[in-house]
């Protein structure tokens, strides 16, 4: 059998699947191909393997990635599908982050069979999250509730809820829409009240810097407004150090020529907060992102996220 014309690495988990499987579709329709003519190839990586402590423990973003990134290095795979806010600000030289399908929704969800929205809970109800941005934000909005590290995939979470070991739990929308599961979010966060993370709802494509022939292949499912998001978004989560394992909400949002980039960080108890928004031109996405994370960085000082 010929081997096939592309291959696309990804991870394993059901959520990593349905977002390679859409890049796969987009990219054979846009351009006549047989679907079954790209390969899918799954990859575990370490983040995949340690299951049993939070992440922000066993050492953050890279984790997820490592191997991918070695095999599209060595070419065993020709691009790798990621969920953009799980990649590191900073990639192995010689890769670069720069196609995106179109931005799904960014809002996170909240879940519970308690209570309708997270102000509707009890108080000394138990939230539990891993992500350090949604325990503090949950915590700068009800410092009355419990907030408890809460990792697995989205079926273990909802037996856990089921089980009543926690009383709610938070996830993205746009991760429950791509598996179909959207109908189990109990409410919708409003975004400024609760603001999502850096790269949030967008699925990036990471190829070789220079693969030209990858490259032209993807100009027909990017979407430019998302890259330019995601860029300012990229370098304020870059400017102030930050992974998942910091409390940093980021947004960025395109109308015409114009973005403008909000962005907060918190300390892990929700109640030291600096936030900020700068407007400008979307050509200067990388620059508005900069000096944004510069501006929050001074006014947090130095040891802001030492206590993590
Ligand atoms: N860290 C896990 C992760 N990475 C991306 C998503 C959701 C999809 C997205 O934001 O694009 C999720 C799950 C979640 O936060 O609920």
């Amino acid at each position: 059998m010929q081997s096939s014309l592309l291959k696309i690495g990804t991870r394993g988990s059901p959520l990593a699947l349905a977002q390679a499987h859409e890049v796969r579709d987009r990219i054979a329709a846009a351009h006549g191909m047989p679907a079954d003519g790209i390969e899918i190839v799954v990859i575990s990586t370490s983040g995949d393997r340690i299951l049993d402590r939070p992440l922000a423990e066993v050492g953050g973003k890279g984790l997820f990635t490592k191997e991918i990134e070695e095999a599209l290095l060595d070419g065993g795979i020709d691009l790798a599908v990621h969920s953009s806010k799980d990649m590191p600000t900073e990639l192995p030289s010689g890769l670069v982050l720069d196609h995106f399908l179109e931005r799904e929704d960014v809002r996170d969800v909240f879940i519970s069979r308690k209570a309708t929205t997270l102000q509707d809970l009890p108080a000394g109800a138990v939230v539990g999250t891993a992500s350090l941005r949604r325990q503090a934000l949950v915590r700068r909005l009800r410092p009355d509730l419990d907030v408890v590290t809460y990792r697995g995939n989205v079926q273990s979470r909802l037996r856990k809820l089921d089980e009543g070991v926690v009383d709610a739990t938070l996830l993205a929308l746009a991760g429950l829409k791509r598996l179909g599961m959207a109908d189990v979010a109990t409410s919708i966060f409003d975004p400024v009240s609760f603001p999502p993370a850096v790269g949030q709802g967008a699925i990036g494509i990471e190829t070789r810097a220079g693969d030209s022939r990858v490259g032209d292949l993807l100009q027909a499912i990017h979407d430019p407004a998302t890259a330019k998001a995601l860029v300012a978004e990229r370098a304020f989560l870059a400017a102030l150090d930050g992974s998942c394992r910091t409390p940093i909400a980021g947004h960025a949002t395109i109308s015409g020529d114009g973005l403008s980039l909000y962005g907060l960080i918190l300390k892990s108890d929700g109640q030291t907060v600096h936030e900020d928004r700068i407007e400008g031109a979307a050509a200067d996405a990388a620059a508005i992102g900069t000096e944004l994370g510069l501006r929050l960085k001074e006014r947090g000082g130095a040891d802001f996220f030492a206590d993590l």
